[in-house]
């Protein structure tokens, strides 16, 4: 299999002259004039007596005047609550400044302004199986929600939850799911959604850490044309968590399927319709007149906590604020990308990625979203049947997903799709090849958005602008107030059209609060590590600087788009095939639990060292390689390969399960003893042994068999 250039070979991207053939524009506006963009440069004109003229003018000024930025973001996007007359302080990271510190805001309020009966705020649909080979779907109108909602904050209320509580989900991509998500942000809960794909020692490691109060769990799951029940491994879970942790929440499942399983229901647990009507007839947490009684907090208040899981340890549980999440995606859903009432929204994804959060944030515009549970391409038309029956407007993807696509169906010759006006792409680079196969095979003339930024910050640093062309291969442009650059490993700027670290100069209202537990939730050195491990995740690569650990390129700026972006990859050992991001620990884990010397069954199936990398591929993607080091005279079974691919799938998902198992003798380690992934990920992409500083390392020497693997890989 062919390998993508590795990062050292990305320096020769083509100039900005050779690029005009190399990266032709494939999309233009139709009517750029007329887009929110630039609606909204002429309200900052206007306000700030400015003559900003283009899409690079506006970033610029918005990077360089955060305070009048997000204040009129907030002015113009009509958020609901109070503002206050301060912004933010003129301070730089690592100090994470407090943004709009007299305001009062609820996140969920701003997502049920609509109260229509009319208007339809979420359609459910489900991947076909044999035995209902046409799920019907569901929908709920925007003031179905609201009453939905109002019935589950009156039940979590009488369950005596309490601003600051956590509220988790361990469930499918389904209606109950957003209702029980604003239902826990309307009073000031925080939300924890773990999809229901992961493996319960998975969930089980990140619930750990949070401590819920409640869960939310579907009975099933419907994934490549099956039914797969969800209750055993909810009650593995529930076992876990009460055994090893003492945690022990209210159980609400919700039924997916007509018929549920006998014989796993447990007498503790309650059906979600009976919480609804309990929480119906109980009727709390409303107003005189009905309303539902908002919980504003400050705008830093905790709104949910997302889990990225890193090269070591557990995985990292971020908590994101509520207004920040809410400016941030007013700003990109509202302004950036133009979205309206009137569009049809659709994200592929579970409800563990933070595509789920970005998706739901559709709400605010008032726009109908769609929910889908199941494979996209098991019935590759599928997706397309939908997208013409219910007028999906913005479709929303993986690079993964197109790239499988395009090798299995042509969705133009069997669809209209006409309704299509934007499709993203996330999760890992979006190839050219898949760029001219969108525009061939979907839509000629669709804004096709790569879009980049993740679970650390919950929405975007570059992706998406109507106002703005799509070259070829490339991010169309860096977000507006995200002062987005890319550095040397000097801590320099590496200038256009040369690769780099992405970093965020200055700070931005999304930014993390901090990991979990913050101070007030925890003991105090949980607190001190949990913000000791937060600096150095995002602040010790770079003095004053937001390093996020993707290798970039920012091309130069054409048709005043202010430099689109290229991704080369994560810069970290973070592992990220096909799009689904995880550390390796999340591997490692299961190595130790069931190979081990003091876990294995026999010395024949014992794994004495290891380690994990991506490999990247031609398209763009990454695979996993696992190289294990096993006892002297010992060899690599096919047994032993399969033993630790079932248990990988098993324990964790199918996405953890390596491309690659491969024999090594020796695995490298820092002199003061940690394992290096780093420089094993950049050999086997192609990067000679010299370039590692071998003076850091215990055992240098073995790197040279990496060269050789890497090698013969790259054939
Ligand atoms: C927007 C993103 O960057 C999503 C992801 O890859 O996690």
């Amino acid at each position: 299999m062919a390998i993508h250039p590795n990062s050292s070979v990305v320096n020769d991207h083509p100039t900005p002259e050779s690029r005009q053939t190399a990266n032709p524009i494939l999309h233009k506006p139709f009517n750029a004039r007329d887009s929110a963009t630039v609606r909204f440069t002429h309200k900052i004109n206007k306000k700030y007596g400015l003559a900003l003229k283009s899409y690079e003018q506006l970033l610029n000024w918005s990077t360089t005047h955060i305070d009048a930025f997000w204040s009129t973001v907030w002015d113009e996007t009509g958020i609901i609550g109070d503002k206050g007359q301060h912004v933010v302080d003129d301070v730089q990271p690592p100090l994470n400044p407090q943004w709009f510190g007299h305001a009062k805001v609820n996140w969920a309020e701003n997502m049920l302004w609509c109260r229509s009966p009319e208007k339809t705020a979420l359609i459910q649909a489900t991947e076909p199986t044999p035995d209902l080979p046409n799920p019907p779907l569901k929908s709920v109108s925007y003031a179905q929600l609201y009453d939905l909602v109002s019935g589950v904050v009156s039940a979590l209320l009488s369950l005596g939850l309490k601003p600051g509580d956590r509220v988790a989900s361990y469930s499918s991509n389904c209606i109950e799911n957003v209702a029980a998500c604003l239902a826990a942000t309307a009073m000031g809960c925080i939300w924890v959604s773990a999809a229901a794909d992961f493996a319960p020692d998975g969930v089980f490691e990140r619930f750990q850490q949070i401590r819920p109060a409640v869960i939310f769990a579907v009975d099933a799951v419907v994934y490549n044309a099956r039914v797969h029940p969800h209750l055993p491994k909810l009650s593995t879970l529930l076992k876990d968590l009460s055994d090893r942790a003492s945690i022990n929440p209210t159980v609400v499942i919700i039924h997916t399927i007509p018929q549920p399983p006998v014989g796993e229901w447990s007498a503790n647990w309650t059906s979600w319709e009976h919480f609804v009507q309990e929480g119906r007839v109980r009727n709390l947490g409303r107003t005189e007149t009905g309303e539902i009684q908002w919980s504003r907090q400050s705008f830093d208040w905790p709104l949910w906590i997302l889990f990225s899981s890193g090269t070591t340890g557990r995985p990292k549980p971020i908590v994101h604020r509520a207004g920040g999440m809410l400016l941030q995606s007013m700003k990109e859903l509202s302004i950036c990308a133009d979205i309206t009432p009137d569009d049809v929204f659709f994200y592929y994804t579970t409800t563990g990625w933070m595509m789920w959060n970005f998706l739901i944030s559709g709400l605010a515009v008032g726009c109908t979203l769609v929910l889908y549970d199941g494979s996209p391409l098991k019935d590759p038309s599928h997706l397309f049947r939908l997208v013409h029956e219910l007028g999906i407007s913005i479709f929303g993807t993986s690079a993964k997903y197109i790239d499988a696509l395009s090798k299995a169906y042509k969705p133009r010759d069997h669809h209209d799709l006409s309704s299509l006006r934007h499709m993203y792409s996330t999760g890992s680079p979006l190839a050219p090849a898949s760029f001219d196969f969108v525009y061939q095979h979907i839509h000629p003339q669709i804004l096709l958005a790569s879009i980049t930024g993740g679970t650390d910050i919950c929405s975007l640093f570059a992706g998406v602008s109507s106002a703005l062309p799509v070259y070829r291969g490339e991010i169309q442009c860096r977000m507006l107030g995200m002062a987005v650059d890319s550095f040397t490993p000097e801590g320099t700027p590496s200038g256009n059209d040369t690769a780099g670290e992405l970093v965020c100069l200055k700070p931005f209202p999304c930014m993390p609060l901090g990991f979990w537990p913050l101070p007030g939730y925890g003991p105090e050195e949980a607190v001190t590590a949990a913000q000791a491990r937060f600096h150095e995740s995002y602040f010790s690569q770079f003095k004053g600087v937001w390093y996020h650990g993707d290798h970039v390129l920012i091309t130069a700026s054409q048709e005043g788009n202010g430099g689109g972006m290229i991704m080369l990859g994560r810069s970290d050992g973070v592992l990220n095939p096909g799009g689904v991001r995880f550390g390796s620990a999340e591997l490692y884990d299961v190595i130790e639990l069931c190979f081990s010397r003091s876990t294995a069954a026999s010395k024949e199936e014992t794994v004495v060292d290891y380690v994990a990398v991506g490999q990247r591929l031609e398209d763009g993607d990454e695979r996993v390689i696992l190289f294990v080091k096993l006892h002297e005279g010992q060899r690599l079974s096919s047994a032993l390969e399969r033993r630790l691919k079932e248990e990988l799938r098993s324990r964790r998902s199918p996405r953890h399960v390596p491309a690659k198992i491969i024999q090594v003798q020796d695995v490298p380690y820092t002199l003061n003893g940690k394992r290096v992934e780093v420089p094993v990920k950049k050999i086997i992409n192609g990067a000679p042994v010299s370039s590692v500083n071998s003076a850091t390392l215990q055992n240098p020497e073995c790197l040279a068999e990496y060269s050789r693997l890497g090698e013969e890989l790259r054939v």
